[in-house]
């Protein structure tokens, strides 16, 4: 399937207020990512609703259903990704970095005629995600490095540990842009650069072929 083509796919990010449309009240609150976490993800990873694997914080690995894209029941110009943990958590955790692996692609986003049926289908997902990861090969990526933070040992593809590693260097930048020398010369890009190569090269040598340089 075409869909499943970028699978699995890591990202990891602080999660912030969404819009607030009381998703609490209907049993099912989806813990949003920032928008630079979301305009980071290539266009060859399909809108639609996915299912994987979530970590707040250093808590424990849950499975997830995840809507990414506009929301069509709600008319959304912004592109968002949505995270409902099944998980009863006791309070609220905005601000705390969430990482999500997904695994398997559900269904494309619709745009329901009421809101009951919009909830009806979320619940639907919910039933197919606990379904599908209990395989051994899902419940595998539940003690990836990757939520142990040990990206080089995890499995992630290529490109999704750049992505990781791009938002770990963003965040550093972000807190170090007091510092000239961050404004004079862009270290983060260049860090970035020079861990790609040598992830795409490793890699690689892995896989016994000769070392060549991935495109992003
Ligand atoms: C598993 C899942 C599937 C979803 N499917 C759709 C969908 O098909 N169409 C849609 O418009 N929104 C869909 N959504 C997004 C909900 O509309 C969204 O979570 C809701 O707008 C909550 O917004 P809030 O975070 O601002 O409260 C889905 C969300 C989840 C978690
Ligand atoms: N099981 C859960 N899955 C996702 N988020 C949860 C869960 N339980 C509590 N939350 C909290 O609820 C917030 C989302 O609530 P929601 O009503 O969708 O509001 P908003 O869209 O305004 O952020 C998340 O950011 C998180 O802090």
């Amino acid at each position: 399937m075409e869909q499943q083509e970028n699978l699995p796919y890591f990202v990891e990010g602080p999660v912030v207020k969404g819009f607030g449309r009381g998703s609490k009240e209907l049993g099912i609150p989806t813990a949003n990512f920032p928008e630079d976490v979301v305009r980071k993800i290539p266009e060859s990873l399909p809108c639609g609703v996915y299912y994987g694997w979530a970590c707040v914080d250093s808590g424990p690995v849950l499975p997830m259903v995840m809507s990414v894209g506009w929301n069509p029941y709600y008319h959304n110009t912004v592109k968002t990704m949505e995270t409902h943990i099944l998980h009863d958590f006791k309070q609220d955790f905005y601000g705390s970095i969430l990482k999500v692996i997904l695994i398997g692609y559900i269904r494309p986003m619709e745009d329901y005629s009421s809101l009951d049926a919009l909830i009806e289908a979320i619940n639907s997902d919910i039933a197919i995600a606990k379904k599908e990861l209990q395989s051994p090969e899902m419940l595998a990526f539940q003690s990836n490095n990757f939520f142990l933070g040990d990206l080089q040992n995890s499995s992630a593809t290529i490109i999704d540990k750049r992505e990781v590693i791009h938002n770990r260097l963003q965040d550093f930048q972000k807190k170090n842009n007091n510092n000239k020398r961050f404004e004079v010369f862009d270290w983060a890009s260049v860090l970035n650069r020079v861990f790609a190569l040598a992830l795409s090269l490793a890699d690689d040598m892995k896989k016994g072929g000769h070392p060549h340089v991935h495109d992003r």
